[in-house]
């Protein structure tokens, strides 16, 4: 390189960190790793299994406040439009109002650009969906993500999912979704049986995703080791957590 460049590109790492800086986010892997069953609430409006799902009186404010109030670990923000109702600027919303909580980007991403739009709307992190994507397409998205200084969750349902998933490199945070996504059926034997199927000594952190309706719930799912749980529905139904 010549002296020139050489120079320019010192004093540009120098400023280019300080951008970095700007756009980084607080973490999801380490809010989950705190002591006890972690939760994060999300804010999912509808859901094709369930249309729709939040009141005419939803307030996305309110709700965030709900969550941040008892304690919950993240926010999961849906961001699919169609059916989830959910929207981009949610997401910013959620960041901008509580910016020391982590946020994840819950959409169904297949194309790069979602991965880099994701950051740029101010999430900590985004799903990976190990059914919707081939085992190449898992592995560059992934390290796309971790390029952007993006964490990922990698969700998983079955143990084809699970031995994808660990091929994937350097995977840390790991998702059971409970819920059957052709009957859309949930059980928490899902995580009951998988996730002792999980390597431990791989320093992987690990939720249970959906089907999570009432404290005796969280607690099973405490009891089998997971990290923290991904609720949804009961949260935005009921006060499963303590009273609005
Ligand atoms: O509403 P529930 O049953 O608490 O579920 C929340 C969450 O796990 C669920 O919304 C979910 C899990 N994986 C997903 C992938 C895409 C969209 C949504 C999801």
């Amino acid at each position: 390189m010549s002296n020139i460049l050489h120079k320019i590109k010192l004093e540009r790492e120098k400023q280019l960190s300080e951008e970095k800086k700007i756009l980084s986010k607080p973490s999801l892997i380490k809010a989950l790793k705190k002591d006890g069953i972690q939760i994060i609430g999300e804010i999912k409006r509808a859901s094709p299994s369930k249309g729709t799902i939040a009141k005419d009186t939803f307030d996305i404010e309110k709700q965030l406040d709900y969550y941040v109030k008892n304690n919950i670990a993240a926010f999961s923000i849906l961001t699919e439009n169609h059916f989830f109702k959910g929207q981009n600027e949610d997401l910013t919303f959620a960041g901008k109002l509580h910016p020391e909580i982590p946020v994840l980007r819950k959409d169904f991403i297949f194309d790069p650009f979602q991965v880099a739009q994701a950051k740029f709307i101010g999430a900590s992190a985004v799903l990976l969906i190990v059914k919707m994507l081939s085992d190449i397409e898992l592995i560059n998205l992934h390290k796309l993500a971790l390029d952007l200084e993006l964490e990922v969750l990698v969700e998983i349902h079955n143990e084809e999912d699970l031995e994808r998933a660990l091929r994937i490199p350097e995977i840390k945070l790991l998702g059971i979704n409970n819920r059957n996504l052709d009957t859309f059926e949930t059980s928490l034997s899902v995580t009951e049986n998988l996730f002792p199927k999980i390597p431990a000594g791989k320093d992987i952190t690990i939720i249970s995703e959906s089907g999570v309706h009432t404290q005796e719930d969280l607690k099973f799912l405490e009891s089998i080791g997971v990290d923290g749980v991904l609720i949804g529905e009961s949260l935005m139904k009921t006060s499963l957590l303590n009273p609005k």
